[in-house]
């Protein structure tokens, strides 16, 4: 498809009105987020029930992938069956618009936690919260899919309670669909269809919190190496995630590590 025609429906394209009513019950009472995939809603029901809807981007669905991504991640949230993850409800057409309905799950981001709310983490509450996250990750390889997008927006907080969102970019590791051009791409990106790649994206979760308790004593730029003031344990842990060193193939001895620096 022409490039040109595609940026333009992009640019051009804006999110539904706030009180609009689509697929005849669920009225828009915010917009949550505005992706290159689609935009996100809040919607409540004729009950007043609040539900999180997807709708995809009409550029996204001129192209046959667009749309088998969008229905890829309608049934990898009917595969999750847990409640640290928004439960899937229904997805239907409307107007040649794409939808998908899932539950809205009450929690802060942890971009929310950190950058407005200020919340800053010692090491060990640093790890102590990562390995909560990662029984929840544990539980998404067990189901044998990797994550490929956990960053501070897409990991949710409400007291004990955590929860991961944005399946967009999640493929079950023997997805036939990862064509060698895609995966030279993605390896690049850290974001091969491996587990190491969800290590690898928590190992930069964890830098967040880490450094949401660093005061800055110069204003030379350096790395976070030098700059962290960290038990040597927890140094090797990190190195690990983010692929510095051999990197962690199997949870098992991740949460053991992980362990450790708590
Ligand atoms: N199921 C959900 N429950 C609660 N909040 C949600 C849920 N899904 C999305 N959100 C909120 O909406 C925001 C945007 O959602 P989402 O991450 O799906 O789209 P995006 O950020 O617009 O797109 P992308 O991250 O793919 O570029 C999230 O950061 C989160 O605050």
């Amino acid at each position: 498809m022409n490039k040109l025609f595609t940026k333009i429906i992009e640019i051009s394209e804006k999110p539904l009105d706030v009180s609009t009513i689509v697929g005849g019950k669920y009225l828009i009472i915010d917009v949550l987020g505005k992706g290159s995939y689609g935009f996100t809603y809040l919607v409540k029901d004729q009950a007043n029930q609040i539900f999180v809807l997807k709708q995809l981007r009409k550029y996204k669905q001129l192209d046959h992938a667009g749309i088998a991504a969008f229905n890829r991640e309608a049934n990898i949230l009917k595969d999750l069956d847990h409640p640290a993850f928004p439960t899937f409800y229904e997805q239907f057409v409307e107007e040649q618009k794409q939808f998908i309905v899932m539950e809205y799950l009450n929690g802060k981001t942890y971009e929310e936690l950190i950058f407005q709310d200020k919340q800053s983490f010692s090491e060990s509450e640093a790890f102590k919260e990562l390995y909560s996250i990662l029984l929840l990750v544990k539980y998404i390889h067990e189901k044998q899919f990797v994550h490929r997008d956990l960053r501070i927006p897409n990991i949710l907080k409400n007291n004990q309670d955590y929860y991961i969102i944005d399946f967009g970019l999640t493929r079950h590791v023997l997805d036939q669909n990862n064509t060698e051009k895609i995966d030279h791409l993605e390896k690049k990106l850290f974001r091969e269809v491996a587990f190491k790649s969800d290590f690898y994206a928590l190992g930069h979760f964890l830098l967040f919190l880490l450094y949401s308790s660093y005061v800055p004593v110069s204003k030379k730029k350096m790395s976070w190496e030098e700059e962290l003031y960290i038990t040597g344990n927890a140094r090797r842990v990190l190195r690990k995630m983010l692929q510095i060193d051999d990197p962690y193939y199997d949870m098992e001895h991740l949460l053991k590590d992980v362990k450790k620096c708590i």
